[in-house]
């Protein structure tokens, strides 16, 4: 049985959906060392944002397949090391938009009219009306930092309180900008015009320090900042300094560069500040254990989960068809690695009838798997297969032919050997098993085993028995046979499923046959 590892406290219906298919430990005591102990019996990590899934983290997961990202950011995670190492990283990003929304909103009002601050001074016995007067959002100008999920949110709220909303992102949606009523500006524009701003973009290079001192300048005077995004994107000693100086009227801070954080921030009177509590909503943790189960459960039974970080997406009714050609994609490329002699020259892929007109990304990534996992050392995912098919100068060109003649839909994989010659393997998906049904001009239908004898030899009367014997003289057991040629007594191709892998002497003795061009063992 699966083992999953959870380092975060995460939703109980969400854990129950796990605990169906997997042994599931809940240990929120992990240290980071203890972390790196633990994980190598696990084939599954879960974490919220407080536990950094480093790329030290991630070479200890010897066994992991999937790191799941209970939540939508995943700057706590190393995904250069994940794609490397071939580990899935899977999250979710639809679940907590609301609770981060609803909770910009509170801050923004609780800025405009000092509560956290008034709340403190009266319940150490001071009745201060005069002090904390405040100010209507209505008529207010909006700065949306960003305007993917969360962003939108907070746009359909901020427009019922009457609000202006100005926004930027580099790839805004127009029509959903024009029908919230948010008009597109650029980020110097939205600097300038904001009375608050707002960010809710992710952390990555190009938003690190994005609010830094110079930015911070160029806002408004006395204007307010909301940061419910992630701390490194806004310069925290810059920010203290301009609410220090007075440029800026105050600022709220869900999430911190640090956390938790030490900076003199955390204390400054015109400062509301929160212990990242955006997504800490009854029903955002519901949905998000939920799904981040969903994706967890999806992996682990090999398919395709809907919000994958670091892999391609296919719809679910796409998947129906697409998912079991995965398994076609990387027999077909293993076969090919083990029946090709000589090097490569090339790679095409092919896709056939109703394939062509589907998402054929996953497939491509399970035919790289297959051709790679023969030749290397460390684990090959199609995760990573990407990566160390640039780092070999391997490429694979795509053909998508809608008009297949004999089968609904066929995967040929034809790889050009160095000299010149054209190598086809093509197969296709029945009652969702992978059928191998071309090797080259011959046409089967051959269910692949993990140990076949694959000859390509003269058809001739004796010779299928002569083989038979030697097998049965090595003790090796023939599931199934099935053959093909191109004319009577012309070239013939032989596949025996076997039960037992085929030790080289034998292999040998085949080899030493008359009309016998070539037989090979494959192992899949
Ligand atoms: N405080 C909390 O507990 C939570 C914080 N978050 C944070 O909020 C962030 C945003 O979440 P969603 O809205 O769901 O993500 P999203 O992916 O739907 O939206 C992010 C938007 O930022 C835009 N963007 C990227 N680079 C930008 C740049 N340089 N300038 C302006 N826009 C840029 C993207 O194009 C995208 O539209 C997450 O990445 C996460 O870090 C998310 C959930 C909870
Ligand atoms: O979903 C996100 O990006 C968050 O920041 C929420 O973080 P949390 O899961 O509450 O540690």
């Amino acid at each position: 049985m699966d083992r999953i590892l959870v380092t975060e406290k995460i939703g109980a219906e969400g854990l129950a959906a796990l605990k169906e298919v997997a042994e599931v430990d809940v240990r929120l005591d992990l240290t980071p060392e203890t972390l790196l102990e633990a994980l190598p019996q696990y084939d599954a990590l879960i974490v919220r944002s407080q536990t950094k899934v480093t790329a030290k983290v991630l070479a200890a997961g010897t066994k992991l397949r999937v790191v799941g990202r209970a939540g939508t950011g995943v700057d706590n995670i190393d995904l250069a090391a994940a794609n490397q190492q071939g580990i899935l990283v899977v999250n979710a990003p639809a679940s907590n938009s609301i609770a981060v929304a609803e909770l910009t909103i509170g801050l923004m009002i609780g800025l405009a009219r000092n509560i956290p601050q008034a709340h403190s001074a009266l319940q150490n016995g001071k009745w201060e009306r005069s002090k904390y007067g405040g100010w209507e959002v209505r008529g207010k100008t909006l700065g949306l930092v960003g305007f993917g999920r969360i962003a939108s949110e907070v746009a359909r709220r901020a427009r019922a309180l009457e609000m202006n909303i100005i926004a930027y992102d580099p790839i805004i949606n127009a029509e959903r900008a024009a029908q919230l009523g948010v008009t597109p500006v650029t980020l110097d524009e939205l600097t300038s015009r904001a009375d608050v701003i707002s960010l809710h973009i992710p952390l990555i290079d190009a938003t690190r320090n994005l609010f830094d001192a110079q930015r911070l300048s160029q806002m408004k005077k006395g204007s307010y900042i909301i940061n419910c995004a992630r701390g490194g994107v806004i310069d925290e000693e810059a920010l203290f300094e301009a609410l220090e100086s007075g440029h800026l009227g105050g600022a709220a801070l869900d999430v911190f560069a640090k956390e938790p954080p030490t900076g003199p921030i955390v204390t400054h009177p015109k400062a509301i500040v929160l212990p990242h509590l955006g997504a800490s909503t009854e029903e955002a943790q519901a949905l998000t254990a939920a799904d981040v189960a969903e994706g967890i459960v999806d992996v682990l039974a090999g398919r395709s989960p809907r919000y994958a970080v670091n892999a391609p997406f296919v719809a679910p009714e796409e998947w129906a068809i697409v998912g079991p050609y995965l398994d076609l994609g990387r027999k077909l490329a293993r076969l090919s690695t083990q029946l090709v002699d000589l090097p490569a020259q090339s790679y095409q892929i092919v896709y056939n009838g109703a394939l062509a007109g589907l998402t054929s990304e996953p497939i491509k990534l399970a035919v790289l798997q297959g051709l790679l996992e023969g030749g290397s050392e460390g684990r090959v995912t199609p995760v990573n297969a990407p990566f160390l098919a640039r780092e070999r100068g391997l490429t694979i060109n795509e053909t998508h032919r809608p008009d297949a003649e004999t089968y609904t839909e066929l995967l040929q994989l034809v790889v050009t050997t160095s000299d010149g010659v054209v190598h086809t393997f093509g197969g296709t998906v029945v009652r969702g098993e992978a059928h191998i049904v071309q090797i080259n001009e011959f046409w089967l239908d051959l269910v692949p085993t993990s140990s076949m004898l694959f000859t390509f030899h003269q058809d001739r009367p004796g010779f299928i028995g002569r083989i038979g014997t030697l097998l049965g003289t090595a003790d090796i057991n023939i599931s199934a046979m099935h053959v093909g040629r191109s004319s009577p007594r012309g070239t013939a191709i032989m596949v025996l499923t076997v039960d037992e892998a085929i030790p080289s002497e034998t292999l040998t003795d085949i080899n030493n046959q008359a009309d016998i061009e070539r037989a090979y063992s494959v192992l899949l």
